[in-house]
């Protein structure tokens, strides 16, 4: 049954179709796109799908013992369809789910196949050709599994073509990035962990900037924003910036987001030392602890992701305290603070406020460096943990990350400073990264937002590095001589997303927006398994 419309609106087909051994009334709401149907069984539950989220609708041939029971014995051969869904579960997880729908009548089984074909066709967001890496080596060395099984079949079944490349060393997709013929593709795909990730981030931000001419050796360039979004399929060790933007680390949920189609913008740091890039950022820049567990995790990398465990205990009893000076500017032009009890979630606000922001400064100053003068404000002392961070950090390991209310698009980055204090003190504080309790709540514990950072440590400055160094010209020298003090005398690393940093001294500037994942950012937490809630949809029908 078709309802009239006034000329030029999509009509809403309610029909009655058979599911399972019933009937069930059937709606297309084509003007707002949500298919409904309420299962004749399981309680009558009421089925709402926008079709943004339906993966795909096939003609299905009914098989024998299907046909040899219940009503549709009666009919001389039933013509059926299958809708392929994504279904929302328990903590952002998602699944493919399908419902098949049949009927007597061949026409009206084509007009429903037709009609959601339509709709679908409609999604223009969504990738039809991907170029997928795959780190064979990643995590628990099940990539290419992962793919295969979890992820491939559910690519097909969405008509999403893709050309896969099995990495055979290092930098192998951050290379190929940069002669492959990028035009041809909708999407980038990294099967992986967070280096993985930021290898494939590498290679499209670098390709980028080198075909627009920007050079990424001046801390200051106006960097190009990159347009090409990237999915990330985790299969690495921490997984954190899956986890993070769509707040579970499972394929198949990864997969579906990539599916849909969906756009995540995300900041991303840029690190320089002396005039030199040295690396981007999008998740943690770790100096100290998360520096040194990750200099010690290297060493033991066949121990897979428990080598963060053994080099995270080690690190903790080592106790090692690292002294120097940090100058940043505050981000004021950003809403929020790391103190909010609200997190980042789909559609957030502070990061739209942001995008607004950057589009207004891109409008009035094109591709031209905004000469900023912005105060800075400079903190000299013994650190335990410098993290600074773009996203929440969150991940298996801290499910509300190291900075829970951080943003992922809103132009900064959140630095936590962990000051020296006693072991079981700062055990404290990484308990709470692990908790719902407040981490920054310490004496030891500040937590600043940001939008750009310059680190050097006491040693880099007492052998007279030349870096830029606006505290050192500011206060001038601190702490030398200073009989009582005991720092450790090596340099700590910086961590780099997952890899280290040749320099300790460097230069941090956040810049908003400049990539897109495939993601839909993460939800306001659904509360069982039922797609969506009857009171939460039941107005739009
Ligand atoms: C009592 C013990 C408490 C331990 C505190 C645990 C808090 C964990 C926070 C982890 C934040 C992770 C930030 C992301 C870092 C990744 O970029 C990086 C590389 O990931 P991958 O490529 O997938 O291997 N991972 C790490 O540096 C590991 C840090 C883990 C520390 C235990
Ligand atoms: N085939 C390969 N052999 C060795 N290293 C690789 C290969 N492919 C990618 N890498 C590198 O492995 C590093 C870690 O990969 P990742 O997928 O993040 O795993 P993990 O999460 O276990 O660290 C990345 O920095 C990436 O550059
Ligand atoms: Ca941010």
């Amino acid at each position: 049954m078709e309802q009239q419309l006034p000329a030029g609106r999509r009509p809403r087909l309610v029909s009655s179709l058979g599911l399972g051994q019933r009937c069930c009334e059937v709606t297309l709401d084509q003007e707002r796109g949500l298919l409904a149907w309420r299962h004749p069984r399981r309680g009558g539950e009421n089925y709402f799908v926008p079709t943004s989220e339906i993966i795909a609708v096939e003609e299905t041939e009914l098989n024998k013992k299907q046909r040899n029971t219940g009503k549709w014995q009666k009919l001389a051969k039933p013509h059926a369809f299958t809708v392929y869904y994504v279904k929302k579960a328990r903590n952002h997880r998602w699944w493919c789910r399908d419902v098949t729908f049949w009927c007597g009548d061949e026409n009206l089984c084509n007009q429903w196949t037709q009609a959601l074909k339509e709709l679908l066709e409609m999604q223009k967001c969504r990738p039809k050709q991907l170029l997928v890496y795959i780190n064979p080596y990643g995590g628990k060395r099940q990539g290419k599994k992962i793919y295969e099984q979890k992820v491939a079949p559910l690519f097909s079944l969405a008509s999403i073509s893709t050309d896969v490349v099995i990495t055979e060393h290092a930098n192998h997709a951050k290379d190929n990035l940069f002669e492959v013929n990028i035009n041809k593709y909708d999407g980038v795909v990294c099967v992986g962990g967070d280096g993985m990730f930021s290898e494939v981030m590498h290679g499209l931000i670098g390709r980028m900037q080198k075909d627009s001419g920007i050079d990424q050796n001046n801390p200051k360039a106006p960097l190009v924003q990159c347009n090409i979004r990237i999915g990330i399929i985790p299969a690495g060790s921490t997984d954190c910036v899956c986890y993070s933007t769509v707040g579970i680390s499972d394929p198949v949920t990864s997969a579906l987001h990539i599916i849909v189609g969906d756009s995540q913008p995300l900041d991303v740091s840029s690190v320089h030392h002396n005039n030199t890039f040295l690396k981007y950022s999008v998740s943690l820049l770790g100096y100290g602890f998360y520096g040194d567990i990750l200099k010690d995790s290297e060493k033991k990398r066949w121990m897979g992701p428990m080598r963060y465990d053994y080099s995270g205990f080690k690190t903790f009893l080592s106790h090692h305290y690292y002294e120097g000076t940090i100058s940043f500017q505050p981000a004021k032009h950003t809403l929020g603070s790391p103190r909010d009890k609200d997190s980042c979630r789909t559609g957030c606000y502070i990061c739209k406020e942001s995008e607004q922001q950057l589009a207004e400064q891109q409008k009035k100053c094109g591709l031209k460096h905004e000469e900023d003068e912005e105060e800075w404000k400079v903190i000299k002392g013994k650190f335990l943990a410098i993290n600074a961070v773009n996203m929440s950090c969150a991940c298996p390991r801290s499910p509300k990350g190291l900075s829970p209310a951080a943003h992922l698009a809103d132009g900064s980055a959140d630095l936590i400073l962990v000051r020296k204090c006693s072991r079981f003190d700062f055990l404290r504080h990484l308990v709470r990264n692990t908790n719902q309790d407040d981490q920054f709540d310490f004496s030891f514990v500040d937590v600043y937002r940001v939008k750009s950072f310059q680190f050097t440590s006491k040693l880099s400055e007492d052998n007279g590095s030349n870096v830029t160094d606006i505290g050192k010209k500011r206060f001038g020298q601190f702490c030398r001589d200073h009989p009582a003090c005991c720092c450790n005398i090596a340099d700590s690393t910086w961590n780099c997303d997952g890899e280290t940093l040749d320099s300790s001294a460097i230069e941090v500037r956040v810049h908003c927006q400049l990539m897109k994942l495939f993601a839909r950012g993460i939800e306001e937490n659904c509360k069982d398994e039922a797609a969506y809630s009857h009171s939460s949809i039941e107005h739009l029908l």
